[in-house]
């Protein structure tokens, strides 16, 4: 049965896991402003999420929680992920590099293209795996059979709102985001946050 408290719980925790800024936002971020394959980009994270959330619900989170190479692997992996990307968002905010654009070039722009980019940055990060299928997954099959349900439906609602304001934001709003001086100071804070957080994970015991 449906449990609202639940689903907020759910919601909550899919919104404050997802929400601070990494290499998916960064680059759902960048689509946007770019103004190019912003609905594809936005589906296709939230369709990941959905699986993982649905895949760490059916007991694989909790599995992977008492496997703890496997942990170690998505804590050292995530970091890793965190601090490439953190750096390269630095580096580019310091030499004042592209603003992302939509590329003329056919190849550059092409849906499959951008398919495999957003897959790439989704997939290969072990960041997302740590949200979806360890964290979620962990806390959501704690709980009694008949929520787990409710609080799977409100962490994909928080996947759905969150890349979805994300990226059609970034859209309507590239026009400020898109001036050079706005975009260095997006890099420089995304880079940093990245770096933090990469911090954290690598504190956590
Ligand atoms: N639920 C998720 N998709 N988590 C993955 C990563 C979210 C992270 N904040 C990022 O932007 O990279």
């Amino acid at each position: 049965m449906f449990s609202q408290p639940i689903f907020l719980q759910g919601l909550g925790m899919g919104a404050s896991l997802i929400m601070p800024i990494g290499a998916q936002n960064a680059h759902v971020i960048r689509t946007g402003v770019a103004g190019r394959h912003v609905v594809l980009t936005v589906a296709c994270c939230v369709l990941i999420d959905v699986v993982l959330i649905a895949l760490g619900m059916s007991g694989f989170g909790a599995l992977i929680e008492h496997s703890p190479a496997l942990l170690q692997a998505a804590r050292w992996g995530g970091a890793a992920f965190l601090l490439w990307y953190g750096v390269r968002c630095l580096a580019s905010s310091w030499r004042g590099a592209s603003v992302p654009q939509a590329t003329t070039g056919q190849a550059a722009s092409s849906a499959a293209r951008a398919l495999g980019i957003v897959l790439a940055m989704s997939l290969l990060n072990p960041h997302v795996y740590l949200d979806t299928v360890v964290l979620l997954g962990a806390v959501g099959s704690s709980l009694a059979a008949g929520h787990r349900a409710s609080f799977a439906a409100g962490a994909m609602t928080a996947s759905l709102l969150w890349f979805s304001v994300l990226g059609l934001g970034a859209r309507r709003c590239a026009f400020v985001l898109a001036r050079p001086a706005v975009w260095r100071a997006v890099e420089a804070f995304t880079g940093t946050t990245m770096l933090v957080l990469a911090a954290l994970l690598l504190a956590e015991r």
